[in-house]
């Protein structure tokens, strides 16, 4: 399904931001982990959560749901043997269960999007995953993948944070319950640090304990313990969030969104710095963004790895900004649901904005007179590019057709719905 995005000059109302990704695989995760009991409280309905639920069941976890929450049996140290599993185009959901998989005798993993998660590297976790002890076939770093485990070791583990957190991650979320005590050493860097956070909070909430250095490249991990079963409440997703911030601070608006805690540990949460940073008159408070967009924005310089999957939505925001704008310290950009920095700035392009790109940044010369528009995009399969074109086709000259943005769905299925009950003209075509 394409979607035709006509320019739209006002924006006015009120929605709930959907809820948080990131926190949904979280603790559909450590509730599978669990051995008894748990309940997840508004969890987020989007395909990645539909890719967590369907790999935590077919690995033994018991998963009922309604409307407003999960009910969730867990496996524990033990996940049901299973041949094959299906991840569809979610990394982090993929990243998270390959150590999972470590613990049965042969997982094989699918590779449903070779296009899109096809492309993307795991090379860093291999490689801790099989200093494990753990056998693991795969293409040249990529899917499809058949990981031959049993018992995995503990002890002493490297891992490289260079291309993503999830490996990071990963490793946390399995080596407590392994039989030795465990210490990770991130090598290199670590991009995406501020998403450890959110991983080390799921990890305290489920009663874990984990010794984490001040600069999260170091961690010691008791090994033997038990994930509790708990009652858990997913708040409001920011990097989807995001997305409708841009695009009220790219009209006329008057636009309210509920559910974004302002002492959340999301990232992204850093976007209501940057639009404001970008003089978009906005408050927040008591969980509540209040922007009143006036259309007119200023350039600024960002660290994007501070808030990355919020960066496509800035970038957005800037291309119509007065002045040049720099996304810098984002090379991981690259290695997501597509190369968000070539591919990205390529879609850019064609609807007029005036954009540049180093190997690790992305630079903004801002059309406050607005883009022609005109123009088919190919969304490369990534949500975050259909939301980011989104609102550049808002204040286009000519309506722009997005390619294929039912995969928005991903991450926001319902964002056009959004959009449009804020005024948008947006409409699904064959
Ligand atoms: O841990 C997570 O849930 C995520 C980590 C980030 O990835 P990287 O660490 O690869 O940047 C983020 O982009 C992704 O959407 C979700
Ligand atoms: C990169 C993303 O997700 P993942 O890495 O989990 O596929 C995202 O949601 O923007």
């Amino acid at each position: 399904m394409d979607m035709i995005v006509t320019p739209t000059g006002k924006l006015n109302g009120e929605i709930q931001a959907l809820s948080s990704k990131n926190y949904t695989t979280r603790y559909l995760l450590v509730s599978a982990l669990a051995e008894g009991t748990s309940t997840i409280l508004y969890p987020a309905h989007s395909e990645d959560g539909e890719a967590m639920r369907r790999c935590i069941r077919d690995l033994g976890a018991i998963v009922e749901e309604d409307e407003e929450k999960i009910v969730i049996t867990g496996f524990g140290r033990h996940p049901r043997p299973t041949k094959e599993l299906d991840v569809g185009n979610a990394g982090a959901v993929l990243r998270f269960i390959m150590s999972v998989a470590a613990l049965l005798p042969e997982v094989h993993f699918l590779n449903s999007y070779p296009a899109s998660l096809g492309k993307r590297p795991h090379d860093d976790l291999i490689v801790a995953l099989e200093s494990m002890g753990v056998k693991i076939e795969h293409q040249n770093g990529r899917l499809p993948m058949t990981i031959k485990g049993g018992n995995p070791r503990g002890g002493k583990i490297q891992v490289s944070g260079s291309v993503s957190s999830q490996f990071l991650s990963s490793l946390l979320f399995i080596t407590p319950l392994l039989d030795e005590d465990s210490e990770i050493e991130v090598l290199h860097d670590l991009k995406s640090k501020v998403v450890i956070g959110q991983t080390l909070e799921v990890l305290a909430q489920a009663g874990i304990v984990i010794e984490a250095s001040e600069d999260l490249m170091f961690f010691r991990i008791p090994g033997k313990q038990k994930y509790k079963a708990q009652t858990y409440t997913v708040q409001g997703d920011y990097p989807g969030s995001a997305a409708i911030l841009a695009a009220a601070a790219v009209t006329e608006s008057d636009v309210v969104v509920h559910r974004l805690m302002e002492d959340s540990k999301q990232g992204e949460r850093a976007v209501v710095d940057v639009l404001r940073a970008m003089n978009v008159p906005l408050t927040h408070k008591d969980g509540i963004v209040h922007v009143q967009g006036n259309g007119r924005l200023k350039a600024g310089e960002f660290d994007g790895d501070e808030f990355t999957d919020g960066v496509l939505a800035m970038v957005a925001a800037a291309v119509f900004a007065e002045g040049t704008s720099r996304f810098y310290n984002v090379e991981n950009l690259r290695y997501k649901e597509c190369d968000r920095i070539t591919d990205y700035l390529t879609e850019l392009r064609k609807a007029g904005a005036r954009v540049e790109e180093k190997r690790d940044e992305i630079i903004v010369h801002g059309r406050p007179e607005g883009v022609e528009g005109g123009v088919e995009i190919d969304a490369h399969y990534d949500h975050r590019v259909i939301m980011a074109l989104t609102i550049v086709g808002l204040r286009s000259a000519q309506p722009i057709r997005i390619k294929d943005a039912h995969h928005v769905a991903k991450s926001y299925p319902i964002y056009f719905d959004h959009l449009k009950s804020l005024g948008a003209q947006v409409e699904w075509t064959e």
